[in-house]
């Protein structure tokens, strides 16, 4: 994506919290996650996207941009304490004819409500059939549900608990209905948030999923073991085989 910052903005726009050599400065890393997450399939057709949150600062991407194709003066910068009025979002760094991501609201819940320091949202394929094979559920409680897959031990076990889920546990991940405007989700996912405490990711229905983590590293990883048991959930459906072992115990104790 052209950038369409220039130069008049450096001193006046507050570029220095975008221009870093690291390479895991937020504002260099969020178009470099979005690359890998688009090589995925997980940010097509500009949906989905990331935010990380160092300390008081929050770094998001536009709205409605080829999400792998941007650059570090892209990124919009907002402080968390400065924000008295969530309708009206105050950007310490925005850039030029860009409007913020409509998953601003849904972002900051992570990072307000779980002290999360990013969170992923992804249109993954996976994630919507898993919402499409859940539409037999009651919509008030339509939860995705599976056990018995060492993928599931790459979950943390919940909000301000040590250590990761085991084999036998089971991971629960809450869907909720979708919105026709991406940020009207937020009232939907700070209720399933609520309702499931230790829950690191929200599906939407016929639309993706919603992943945070404490560290931009455990969000990735939880997002990533998320779509490979959605797939591999698909893919047991297909085959007949149920996804939820009723047996409490396979294998040795
Ligand atoms: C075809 S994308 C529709 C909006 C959406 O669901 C999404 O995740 C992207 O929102 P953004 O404002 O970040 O472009
Ligand atoms: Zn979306």
């Amino acid at each position: 994506m052209a950038s369409t910052t220039d130069s008049a903005q450096a001193t006046e726009n507050n570029d220095h919290l975008i221009k870093s050599t690291d390479s895991k400065h937020p504002a260099n890393l969020i178009p470099a996650l979005c690359r890998k997450f688009w090589g995925l399939g997980w940010v097509s057709g500009t949906g989905g996207g990331a935010s990380i949150r160092e300390n008081d600062l929050v770094y998001l991407a536009p709205s409605g941009v080829s999400k792998e194709l941007m650059e570090p003066e892209n990124i919009y910068v907002l402080s968390m304490s400065k924000q008295e009025d969530p309708k009206k979002r105050v950007y310490l760094r925005s850039p030029l004819n860009l409007k913020p991501s409509q998953c601003t609201p849904l972002f900051m819940a992570a990072f307000t409500r779980r002290n999360a320091s990013c969170c992923i949202h992804t249109h993954s394929q996976w994630a919507v059939l898993i919402t499409l094979l859940l539409e037999n559920q009651p919509s008030s409680n339509r939860v995705f549900e599976i056990n018995n897959i060492e993928q599931i031990k790459g979950f943390g076990k919940g909000f301000q608990k040590q250590g990761n889920l085991g084999y036998h546990d089971t991971l629960r991940i809450p869907v909720i209905e979708n919105t026709p405007h991406e940020e009207d989700l937020a009232e939907y996912l700070e209720e399933a948030m609520d309702k499931y405490p230790d829950t690191y990711a929200v599906l939407v229905r016929r639309h993706g999923v919603y992943v945070w983590g404490d560290t931009v590293d455990k969000a990735k990883a939880q997002a990533e073991s998320l779509d490979y048991l959605f797939q591999l959930a698909v893919e047991m459906h297909k085959l007949g085989l149920p996804w939820v072992s009723s047996i409490a115990q396979i294998g040795p104790s």
